[in-house]
């Protein structure tokens, strides 16, 4: 089994380096070999996705990656900016299904920003279309504007777009995933206002019609927005495209006590995936040794769930995850009176203490 491990940047060293702890800390035989990439890999080799860390997520089972981005590449053409690198993996090796599952742990029950009655016992998963919408439709660019109102001024255009294939493998993920939980599926689009969306919601009502055990219910993201924080435990399967995705995903976030907790695994055809926490690269916390490395420790676990066939390692490391929750430790970013303050390194080690002690 071989694993590429993508650090990244700012806090993303410092998170990866404790996923590999617990993972070196499973009695399974990996190859994992590591790679520069983003921010990191422009500074080395003049470009955010070198072509020899694209071969190695390519080759791999499987690819851990950590974060990408800072402020000091914003001024960058795009194609050599950090965040480059993640939507060129995705791409790349057409990660199209992203799932985000969005779990408030007992624990964390008082570390979210909303009543304790709101958030405890959460359970939702996002399922975030990854490889296609707005993201990478063409065309965009800025130019002068050809007509109306403000003709001859600068302006600036993406593309939203959405092919029927596309939209009908993800609808088929989301009812596959909703088969093995509540059997219920959320599709958020924006119907009323744009075209690529109510041609979304036509596809995933077809879809439909293949799972009719499985309840669907469409609505808008602006009151899906709204609905995610008024009574989030009403949600069970919550399917989208990929800028809605991403937007919800971070509001979910919160929803479990700190976007440190959230994990995710993005997937192909062939269950080959791309896992990484669904927070970024941190520059306001970087290099201080305070991150959160939770999330991708329990991106890991995916990992072994998804990509690696070990179930069992998987449910280890997330058993680990909430034993040392419940020991009362706490990184800043979920931290409440009560509870004692560790920084990343401490965190990972007692995950792979908590792993020790189950024999
Ligand atoms: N997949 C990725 O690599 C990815 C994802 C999101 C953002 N980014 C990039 O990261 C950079 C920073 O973006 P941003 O600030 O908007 O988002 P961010 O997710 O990096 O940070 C948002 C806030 O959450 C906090 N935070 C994030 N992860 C944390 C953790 N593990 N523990 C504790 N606190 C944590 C940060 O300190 C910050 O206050 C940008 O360059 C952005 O493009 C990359
Ligand atoms: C860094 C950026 C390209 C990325 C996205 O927008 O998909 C991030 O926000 C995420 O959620 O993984
Ligand atoms: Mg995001």
């Amino acid at each position: 089994m071989k694993i590429a491990i993508l650090p990244g940047d700012g806090i993303g060293t410092e998170i990866m380096a404790e996923a590999v702890k617990v993972l070196g800390c499973l009695d399974l035989r990996f190859e994992m070999e590591e790679a520069k990439v983003g921010g990191a890999a422009y500074e080395a080799h003049g470009h955010p996705l070198p072509p020899a860390t694209l071969a190695l997520a390519k080759a791999a089972d499987a690819v851990l990656f950590g974060a990408v981005g800072d402020w000091k590449y914003d001024k960058l053409d795009r194609p050599l900016r950090p965040e480059q690198a993640i939507l060129g993996l995705r791409k790349n090796l057409e990660l199209f299904a992203n799932f985000r599952p969005a779990i408030c742990y007992e624990e964390l029950t008082h570390a979210s920003t909303l009543k304790p009655e709101i958030v405890a016992g959460l359970d939702l998963l996002i399922i975030r279309e990854l490889t296609g919408d707005i993201y990478f439709g063409q065309p965009r660019g800025r130019r002068a504007s050809p007509d109306g109102a403000f003709a001859g001024a600068d302006e600036a255009f993406d593309t939203m777009r959405y092919s029927r294939p596309e939209i009908e493998r993800i609808a088929h993920v989301a009812f596959q995933a909703a088969r093995k939980r509540n059997k219920k599926v959320l599709s958020v689009d924006k119907a009323n206002v744009l075209e690529t969306f109510q041609f979304w919601r036509d596809v995933v009502t077809e879809v439909h019609a293949q799972y009719p055990d499985v309840a669907l219910e469409h609505m808008y993201v602006d009151n899906a927005a709204m609905q995610l924080v008024k009574d989030p435990k009403r949600l069970d399967v919550i399917v989208t495209g990929n800028m809605f995705g991403d937007i919800l995903s971070d509001e979910a976030a919160m929803l479990t006590g700190s976007i440190g907790m959230l994990p995710s695994a993005s997937l192909n055809a062939k269950n080959q995936g791309l896992y990484e926490p669904s927070h970024g690269s941190a520059p306001d916390i970087a290099g201080k040794g305070v991150a959160n490395p939770l999330a991708t420790i329990l991106s890991a676990a995916m990992m072994l769930r998804f990509s690696l066939n070990q179930e069992a390692a998987a449910q280890r490391i997330e058993a680990a995850v909430k034993a040392v929750l419940a020991q009362g430790l706490r990184t800043g970013d979920i931290y409440s009176e009560g509870t004692r303050k560790v920084g990343t390194r401490e965190m990972g080690d007692a995950v792979v203490a908590a792993l020790k002690a189950q024999g």
